[in-house]
């Protein structure tokens, strides 16, 4: 597999706060890599640093072969979603388009920068003055900046928060586009099914650190010997009623929460299932549903910090 970026043991301090304090990760052609930590984890200091537009502290990084020394030589590659805030809003949103493409050596036609607007969500709005966008329109008008240029690395810093869900349905399915043409994109998102749905891999970053790095189906791996199961029970199975049965059981299964009309617990292996509904329907429960349980992302990222 191909690099597309390689980053080794980077930093950035802003005066004496160490944001990055030393990530290694690279991306591979043609994968769609998800970026996720909580509010001022580092997320957009890691693309701003990677995309030249703030210095490193310290490390190195090498983008599509180019050393961070030579960035501008593959910059032309690199599509950056800009922040909205940088966006000519005097401008009518086709206008935007074209005079950024212009210098991105983009010379589509007119009909084209259209169909740009409307693969991003944009029809109807391309006369329009980008100061009369809402908010999510010029989200997606940055998108379609990130896209000028025909780049072979894409990277979208949360492109669909503040989409409504019609919009960021069709951002996914963009994003889904784009990798087929075999695009690679890096994106950050708060919205973890979403990054779930998209991703190939996924990188969690906390304290300035990648935390946890694998496929969305690695991560939500349970520990080992702690399988979930959701339990569903007439009457409903209760902590206490668990604890006084459960101690004459010769498999462990400990109570994790009540998550109604189901039960959660944990077992230490698939073979305590058939014991476990055995049980429970000889101590007088009638059992309605017993499954287990993947994580989701979402707690996968709780439970890594
Ligand atoms: N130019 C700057 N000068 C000083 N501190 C900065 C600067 N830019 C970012 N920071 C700090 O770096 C930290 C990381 O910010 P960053 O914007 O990278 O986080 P993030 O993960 O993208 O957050 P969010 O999810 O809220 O967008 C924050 O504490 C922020 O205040």
């Amino acid at each position: 597999m191909n690099e597309v970026m390689n980053v080794t043991n980077l930093t950035k301090r802003f005066g004496a706060t160490e944001v990055l304090s030393g990530i290694d990760l690279t991306i591979y052609e043609g994968e769609v890599f998800g970026f996720i930590g909580h509010n001022g984890a580092g997320k957009s200091t890691f693309i701003n640093t990677i995309t030249g537009i703030i210095n490193k502290s310290s490390g190195s990084f090498k983008m599509l072969g180019a050393s961070d020394q030579d960035l501008d030589q593959v910059k032309a590659k690199i599509g950056v979603m800009p922040d909205i805030s940088n966006l000519y809003d005097q401008m009518r949103g086709i206008q935007f388009l074209s005079y950024m493409g212009k210098l991105a050596g983009d010379h589509r036609s007119k009909q084209e920068y259209a169909a740009l607007m409307k693969d991003v969500g944009l029809e109807g709005a391309e006369k329009k003055k980008i100061k009369s966008y809402s908010f999510g329109m010029k989200k997606k008008i940055s998108i379609a900046q990130a896209l000028l240029g025909n780049p072979s690395f894409i990277i979208l810093d949360e492109p669909t928060s503040g989409l409504d869900p019609e919009s960021a349905i069709n951002i996914r399915k963009l994003i889904a586009d784009l990798q087929q043409q075999g695009k690679t994109i890096l994106l950050t998102s708060h919205n973890l099914d979403e990054i779930d749905k998209v991703s190939d891999r996924v990188g969690i970053i906390s304290n300035g650190k990648i935390t946890r790095l694998g496929t969305p189906a690695e991560l939500k791996v349970n520990k080992v010997n702690e399988i979930s199961v959701a339990i569903r029970t007439a009457p409903a199975l209760t902590s206490d009623k668990l604890t006084e049965l459960s101690a004459a059981w010769d498999f462990n299964v400990t109570f994790v929460a009540s998550k109604k009309p189901y039960t959660v617990v944990h077992v230490s292996s698939e073979d305590d299932l058939p014991r476990l509904s055995q049980q429970l329907m000889q101590s007088g429960f009638q059992l309605y549903e017993i499954s287990m349980e993947q994580q989701s992302l979402e707690e996968v990222f709780i439970n890594s910090k």
